[in-house]
């Protein structure tokens, strides 16, 4: 292997220990102690594991926690009760409605009843029609913890080519979105994409985000390029990503292992999203770009 990993558990961690800093400083000035709500529909057990490590890595920031659990045969109705609920408590700053819900409930009008300000995940269209205009708001953890990873490494955004396989919500559109703001030149990929491996060999930064274990092969890098992988699949032999992480790291220049890559930072960006929103809901300017 000559490629260089990125360590995602020691930028999460900093970035944890930042947040549990700004937490103490707010509370210090008076300011009313971040609150994470997560909503959990249905007993998905990775989405029970995932819930599960938010909620602690919240109370060891400092933060506040809430959490509604409800049963796989909630009914919108009952879901859209308990956001608003949520929606009217002060000491709440943060609202999070894990995903998936299960499939008779519709998430994207779930979603919309979160208020922007304590949209947490940046999912409602008010926070994704500000990150496509540029404006300030709250971005989606994971693809905001792929910009702080390349930042920590000092990848070079502006100008590079970045691919993006994958044109998910939760990571290939906003991360396409992210990146473009920090003036990369931006492709994006999918399921029918003509040439896929041709694409991605364009890239200096290639972050797949395709749900496709092992998609991405050595003749989809070019030699020296930045390979960030989001995928997450359980295997019998454990986790692997989206790429094939031995074949690649032969050629690439940084890449992020499975596990101990991109997934500690959507947590960690969760932590800072909470922060973010709770000043925000004190006075202070809505987070930036
Ligand atoms: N409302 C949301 N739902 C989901 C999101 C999200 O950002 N918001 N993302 C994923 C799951 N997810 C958090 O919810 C998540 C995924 C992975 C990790 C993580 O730390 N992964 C570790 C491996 C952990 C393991 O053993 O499984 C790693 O990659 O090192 C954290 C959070 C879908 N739903």
């Amino acid at each position: 292997m000559s490629a260089r990993l990125i360590d995602g558990t020691a930028v999460a961690r900093r970035v944890r220990d930042e947040v549990a800093k700004g937490v103490a400083e707010l509370v210090a000035q008076g300011g009313r102690t971040p609150g994470l709500a997560t909503i959990l529909v249905g007993d998905d057990p990775a989405s029970e594991v995932y819930v599960r490590n938010k909620r602690r890595a919240c109370a060891a920031a400092g933060m506040r926690d809430f959490h509604r659990r409800l049963p796989t045969t909630a009914r919108q109705e009952e879901v859209r009760e308990v956001i608003a609920e949520l929606a009217a408590d002060d000491q709440v700053s943060g609202i999070l409605l894990q995903l998936p819900v299960p499939a008779h409930l519709d998430s994207e009008a779930l979603l919309d009843h979160i208020p922007y300000d304590k949209d947490v995940d940046g999912l409602t269209v008010k926070n994704v029609g500000r990150l496509a205009q540029g404006r300030p708001g709250l971005r989606p953890c994971t693809p905001a913890g792929i910009v702080r990873l390349l930042d920590e490494y000092e990848v070079p955004l502006a100008g590079a080519e970045v691919v993006v396989v994958g044109r998910s919500v939760l990571v290939g559109r906003p991360m396409a979105q992210l990146v473009l703001a920090r003036h990369a030149t931006v492709t994006v990929c999918h399921s029918r994409t003509k040439d896929l491996a041709e694409a991605c060999r364009r890239a200096d930064v290639l972050i797949v985000a395709a749900g496709v274990p092992q998609l991405i092969g050595r003749d989809a890098v070019r030699r020296g390029a930045v390979v960030v992988d989001v995928g997450i699949h359980r295997g019998d032999e454990g986790l692997h990503g989206d790429v094939r992480f031995e074949e690649v790291a032969e050629v690439a220049s940084l890449v992020t292992p499975v596990p101990g890559g991109v997934g500690p930072m959507t947590i960690a960006m969760l932590l800072h999203n909470t922060l973010e929103a709770a000043r925000w809901q004190q006075g202070s300017a809505a987070p930036a770009a």
